[in-house]
């Protein structure tokens, strides 16, 4: 295996701001942060932009839901810019309360705000008990808690604990129309560090394929041939014109293994750009499935050592 380049670890932090986010929650569950080494964000293209600028070593942002699918910003940051790497992925399962001022009553509720994929986890319950309130998008849960404080809207739909920062209190808990939902949050740094390969990690890349027929299909096939699982696949819109999209691709596996090393050949080959975003340990508890023997790194030097005896004259 080759060696793994290394770098200190992180220890300055973006986040998705302000306190009280999911977002920091996920990534206080990794360990405290040093002293002054967790700073909010007003976005999530603001943590990435921060990172990128060097005032912190890393972003920490949301990727996806359970329930409502990927944080396009994320997805987009990602795929667009000066290059960035996932370096660890933290899971944190939602749910929500209604908060409001001390003393509001539910009658009270005319202006709800929250971050678009909290309004969406809560959409059934926000139609069921509030079905006159304006809905507001907001930077984020806690932002939109922040926002209450302040009078400019009456209730938020956010964590149990930015109510309790932003001194607001809990009319209603529980709020999510699919109990369990768990959103998976990344940390992203500047290039230069690789985590070492664990047997259980995946792999994120941004592959652009010019518009043809069957350029997903092809994509799909490197991946599929090699006994590469995905979890997970979506197009996003490139904004060059309408109908041309790039895919972004998280699989299992790490680049240092063989079979994600050759399909990354291959789709470096068939793509007019693959973007790696990193490769990391996966976080979601679950084992990595046996590697067939014929797509594990002996079988790949077994055929190269075969392949180098023909280029050398030998027949077999
Ligand atoms: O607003 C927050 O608290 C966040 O951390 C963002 C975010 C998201 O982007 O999906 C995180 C988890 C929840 O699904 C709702 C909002």
């Amino acid at each position: 295996m080759p060696a793994q380049p290394t770098g200190p670890t992180p220890t300055r932090f973006a986040f998705l701001g302000p306190e009280g986010t999911f977002t920091e929650a996920a990534l206080r569950s990794l360990g405290p942060p040093s002293e002054g080494g967790a700073v909010p964000a007003p976005s999530v293209p603001a943590a990435l932009a921060m990172t990128r600028a060097g005032e912190v070593d890393a972003a920490f942002v949301p990727l996806e839901n359970s329930v409502e699918g990927s944080v396009s910003p994320t997805i987009d940051g990602l795929a667009g810019g000066e290059p960035l790497v996932i370096t660890r992925e933290a899971f944190l399962e939602v749910d929500f309360v209604l908060a409001v001022r001390p003393g509001t009553a539910l009658a009270g509720v005319h202006r709800l705000a929250s971050h678009p994929h909290a309004l969406a986890q809560t959409r059934g319950w926000v139609a069921a008990h509030l079905p006159a309130a304006e809905v507001v998008p907001a930077a984020s849960t806690a932002d939109a808690a922040r926002l209450v404080a302040e009078g400019a809207h009456d209730a938020a739909v956010c964590p149990a604990f930015a109510a309790t920062r932003y001194g607001l209190e809990v009319l209603a808990d529980r709020l999510a129309d699919t109990p369990g939902a768990v959103t998976r949050f990344v940390q992203v740094e500047r290039p230069g560090r690789l985590p070492a390969p664990t047997g259980a990690d995946k792999t994120t890349l941004t592959c652009f394929v010019a518009d043809r027929t069957g350029a997903l299909l092809d994509l799909l096939t490197e991946f599929a041939s090699r006994g590469i699982s995905l979890t997970r696949l979506e197009s996003r819109p490139t904004r060059e014109r309408l109908g041309v999209y790039s895919f972004s691709v998280d699989c299992e596996g790490h680049v240092a293994d063989r079979r994600v090393g050759d399909a990354l050949v291959a789709l470096h080959r068939l793509c007019d750009e693959v973007r790696f975003h990193g490769s990391y340990p996966r976080a979601d508890g679950r084992a990595a499935a046996a590697v067939p023997e014929r797509f594990a790194d002996d079988a790949f030097g077994t055929a190269e050592g075969w392949l180098d005896r023909l280029r050398h004259g030998s027949a077999d």
